[in-house]
């Protein structure tokens, strides 16, 4: 079965479930109550103008320096080395859907395109930040890349950002090297920390998605004095509304709210988290991946709380993109035991989500620490939702953790 709005498919049965663009539920009811974003305009759309007006911005409290400064500049760059780290991606995955089943299997593809995006934004905030001191702790590194093995990958990822770069015309940079390259990547190994500013960069998160065809992130965060103070998620499969074509771009700024627009470029609009206050009504996000997150815990904790509609499961940080716009009221993330979570997986998605008036704390309720370097130290899990259902929350999670734990 398949249901369409234009000429896009945005839903087909696969097996017991319903697949649409990467978001599985358990069951087919109530289709448009559960997915408003993909229905329905999601709730707060009031035009308002974009932040970078504001010419003076509180500081994180904690800083020591400056007390007031406004991130506008950095908050320009990073828009624009999130989008365009996302058409490349697009790129490639476009090819790589149109690709044969036996190439699929292969990680070349989502390893180019990692990389690249990995490339493009450090050279990108680099050429447009010169006067800025520059660190920044990314996933990727390029010691695979250096390979003898890996000559092909390391043309066709220099050619591709090559392409993207020119593509865009507005970044003076001749044509780039291999080993410019090699070295932009490199850029990314800082170690973050309590001092200072450092971007964090997560240049696919999901990649299991961005495989599948489904949902994939490009994650960019600054952190101040152990504080982040900017998000930017390029979701380029996240529809912007029913009725639109996908590709969103969050970006946040710490005091300054959260704001939306899609990737081509359209006006910046406001969003807030979901006000839900009566955790029946709400709905909850989850890994697509059950390797990622554990799904019975989720699942006893919605139990407790009277949640009705079973779990939206959809890839990477664009869970924390369409809950800050209210299209779910609660993202649960349980890693299995011994996963270490690290801070380029949350910074960019946590700023986006506080700054729409969520709250984002480890599984004991505590404020996340993005200060200790590449790793976040967390208890257990990850869970968000509103100031007002945060309690309830929190305490059916520390019960159904309880449970867990006597229970093995
Ligand atoms: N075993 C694991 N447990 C939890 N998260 C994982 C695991 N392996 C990879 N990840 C990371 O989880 C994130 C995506 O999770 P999800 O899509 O389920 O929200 C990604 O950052 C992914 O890394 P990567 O950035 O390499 O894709
Ligand atoms: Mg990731
Ligand atoms: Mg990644
Ligand atoms: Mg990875």
């Amino acid at each position: 079965m398949s249901v369409s709005i234009g000429q896009t498919p945005l839903i087909r049965v696969v097996s017991h479930s319903l697949h649409i663009n990467a978001i599985t539920v358990t069951s087919p009811h109530s289709i448009s109550k559960r997915f408003p974003f993909i229905f329905s305009l999601h709730r707060s759309t009031t035009a308002t103008p974009p932040p970078n007006l504001r010419a003076v911005r509180r500081r994180s409290s904690s800083s020591s320096s400056a007390s007031t400064m406004s991130y506008d500049r950095q908050l320009a760059a990073a828009k624009k080395a999130a989008s365009l780290a996302s058409r490349l991606c697009q790129k490639v995955q476009k090819a790589l859907l149109q690709s044969d089943v036996q190439s699929k299997s292969d990680k070349s593809p989502v390893t180019v395109a990692d990389y690249g995006s990995q490339a493009l934004v450090s050279l990108v905030l680099g050429k447009e930040l010169p006067s800025f001191p520059f660190s920044l702790v990314a996933e990727e590194d390029s010691e695979d890349l250096r390979k003898e093995e890996s000559r092909e990958t390391l043309h066709r990822i220099t050619e591709l950002v090559n392409e993207t770069l020119a593509s865009d015309g507005t970044i003076d940079i001749s044509p780039l090297s291999e080993e410019d390259v090699l070295k932009a990547i490199d850029n990314g190994k800082s170690e973050g920390g309590p001092h200072g500013q450092h971007w964090v960069l997560d240049p696919i998160d999901g990649t299991k998605g961005f495989v599948r065809g489904d949902q994939y992130a490009i994650a960019l965060g600054l952190l101040d004095e152990g504080k982040v103070v900017l998000g930017v998620l390029a979701c380029p499969n996240l529809p912007m509304a029913s009725d639109e074509k996908k590709g969103c771009l969050f970006y946040a700024q710490i005091d300054a709210g959260t704001y939306v627009q899609s990737l081509d470029g359209s006006p910046p609009t406001k969003v807030h988290v979901s006000t839900i206050e009566n955790p029946e009504e709400a709905s909850f996000f989850e890994s697509y991946e059950a390797a990622h997150s554990l799904h019975e815990l989720s699942s006893s904790i919605a139990k407790k709380l009277g949640v009705k509609a079973p779990p939206v499961r959809i890839d990477s940080q664009a869970k924390y993109g369409a809950l800050s716009r209210g299209d779910g009221a609660i993202y649960l993330r349980f890693p299995h035991k011994g996963y270490r979570e690290k801070i380029w997986d949350h910074a960019a998605g946590y700023m986006v989500v506080a700054e729409a008036g969520g709250v984002v704390t480890d599984a004991g309720g505590n404020p996340l620490d993005f200060s200790k370097g590449r790793y976040l130290d967390l208890d257990t899990g990850i869970i968000v939702t509103n100031k007002k259902l945060m309690p309830a929350l929190l305490k059916a999670v520390q019960d159904s953790i309880h449970e867990r734990s006597s229970s093995l």
